[in-house]
């Protein structure tokens, strides 16, 4: 059993456990289930916009403990105030050392930014969870799911109000998976089978995806001169996670990561509507 398996089987125990213990209406109640989601595809998309999808993540089954240390409040404030256009925040708790309280603390520290929940959605139920958590939008990674499962969960969340992001790693996941309620396709450089990454699958993979979709690579991204590669490649998002977590300061890491880039690009006017 690779680790996707391993995630996944492990996330169906737990899911089946939560939702004998917490029921679908107990999440329904909850004070942030009824509040207006804020925009993933708007922020990426707005004049000046980073496009940078800031992720906070302790661990990792690649990396083991990235970082211990940070505060999930103080950390994701810091991305924001230094441009972060979206949080990504972990709530798996197993494998990368998240936790709901941890989306519900980023939540509460940024009520204005977009925030993925960054977990393995494998039941309708998790999209409840991530609104009543305060979630904006939600990963739905094609590796793991049916191309029907994507459909029906992204038109679920889109139900929900929530945007989604559909995580692919080579073309084949991208054609069979791809759907109208769909908002942000991201291309992982990191094969979660095997934890390579290489950027030649985000570079291989642009001109495959519509233009309808925010275009975001995910995965082993630090340094400006391959983000510039990527944006000139068309990718109007970058989702960074360990480049940051791996410092003392993440926040400022990602200030450092922004002053490097800005110079080396201007930034492609989007035709996109908003
Ligand atoms: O820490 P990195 O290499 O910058 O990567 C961030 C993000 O792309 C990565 O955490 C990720 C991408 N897809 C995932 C799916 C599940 C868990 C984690 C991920």
């Amino acid at each position: 059993m690779n680790i996707l398996d391993q995630i996944m089987a492990r996330k169906r125990m737990e899911v089946a456990e939560r939702k004998a213990t917490v029921p679908d209406q107990r999440l329904r109640e909850s004070p942030l289930f009824s509040r207006v989601v804020n925009s993933a595809r708007a922020s990426i998309l707005a004049f000046g916009s980073t496009g940078i999808i800031a992720e906070f993540k302790r661990r990792s089954p690649s990396k083991g403990v990235i970082n211990d240390q940070a505060a999930v409040a103080e950390t994701t404030q810091g991305y924001v105030q230094a441009g972060a256009a979206v949080l990504s925040v972990l709530t798996d708790e197993p494998f990368f050392g998240g936790t709901p309280a941890d989306l519900q603390a980023a939540r509460q520290a940024n009520p204005h930014t977009p925030i993925l929940r960054k977990d393995f959605v494998a039941d309708g139920y998790q999209l409840l969870e991530a609104k009543a958590w305060g979630a904006d939008l939600v990963l739905l990674i094609a590796a793991c799911l049916t191309p029907a499962e994507v459909r029906a969960l992204s038109a679920q969340a889109h139900d929900l109000g929530m945007e989604v992001l559909l995580e692919v790693h080579d073309a084949d996941e991208l054609e069979r998976s791809i759907c109208e309620t769909v908002d942000l396709v991201g291309v992982n450089n990191r094969n979660l089978k095997t934890f390579v990454t290489n950027i030649d699958t985000s570079i291989r993979l642009v001109s495959q995806i519509p233009d309808q979709f925010v275009k975001v690579t995910e995965s082993g991204l630090h340094d400006a001169a391959t983000m510039a590669t990527l944006h000139e490649a068309g990718y109007q998002a970058f989702l960074i996670g360990e480049a940051f977590m791996k410092t003392t300061n993440p926040a400022g890491a990602f200030q450092t990561l922004v002053s490097e880039y800005n110079p080396l690009v201007t930034r492609k006017h989007s035709h996109l509507t908003v």
